[in-house]
């Protein structure tokens, strides 16, 4: 497909010099579909990180055909990336949340770095998404007064509140339970199907990979698996 969001031809990525240089990924090829929930699996150490950081123009492409909603990633400057950067959103497992401030506020903090807007709007839009993951009544919050799981909700609400393009997520539904899990992914489902947003998602999670769209799976820093599903 020619506008896929995502395409890479012969990424390869190395860590190290000399002696101590490691290749970690090997001729990545892959086209994913605009809307679609595509998971990343793999063994620990198989490069699934270091893909989802490329792709998310966090980690400099030194080889290889990276183009991200149309924006090439090799040899790409600074302001570039931090441009294309603004159109993805990122679930790591780290949730990075203020602690001073309360989950509203950090939700909001997720469209700091796209300027200026009408501040009653965007609140209604963080509590709009706190309420869609199940924590309408926590809104004010701080991190210090919340669960691990709840943490991790606020992180995927301060993700999505600026409507990305792109969401890349490390593990999202690690801390939570069943039924948040769930939640999570059926939202990021939703958003493909409404606004045509396209998810990539590294989970080792078995519970998610029956709702993905395509699971692509990575052994040594190579793709050794790709299946598409109707879910
Ligand atoms: N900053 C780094 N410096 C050197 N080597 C690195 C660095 N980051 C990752 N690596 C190496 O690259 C390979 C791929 O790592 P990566 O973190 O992408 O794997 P992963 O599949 O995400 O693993 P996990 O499931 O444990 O998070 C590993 O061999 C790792 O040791």
């Amino acid at each position: 497909m020619r506008d896929a969001p995502i395409i890479t031809h012969g990424l390869n990525h190395f860590f190290g010099t000399g002696d101590t240089r490691k290749q970690a990924l090997f001729d990545i090829a892959l086209e994913v579909d605009r809307g679609s929930l595509t998971v990343l699996m793999g063994p620990s150490g198989s490069g699934k990180t270091t893909l989802l950081t490329l792709i998310g123009g966090l980690r400099a492409v030194k080889d290889g055909d990276v183009r991200i909603l149309g924006q090439q990633l090799m040899r790409a400057d600074e302001a570039t990336l931090v441009a294309l950067r603004r159109r993805l959103g990122f679930i790591f497992q780290a949730h990075n949340l203020h602690e001073s401030l309360t989950a509203t506020q950090n939700v909001l903090m997720g469209l700091q770095v796209h300027g200026a807007g009408d501040a009653r709007k965007q609140r209604a839009a963080a509590h709009h998404l706190l309420d869609l993951l199940g924590l309408a009544d926590r809104c004010d919050y701080l991190p210090g007064n919340l669960s691990g799981g709840q943490k991790q909700r606020v992180a995927v609400a301060r993700a999505l509140v600026s409507n990305p393009e792109i969401v890349l997520a490390d593990e999202p539904t690690a801390a939570l339970d069943k039924a948040s899990g769930h939640r999570v992914v059926k939202m990021l489902k939703g958003l493909g199907d409404a606004r045509g947003t396209t998810t990539v998602m590294v989970t080792h999670d078995p519970r998610i990979l029956e709702m993905a769209d395509r699971i692509i799976t990575l052994e040594d820093g190579r793709i050794t698996a790709d299946r598409r599903q109707v879910s």
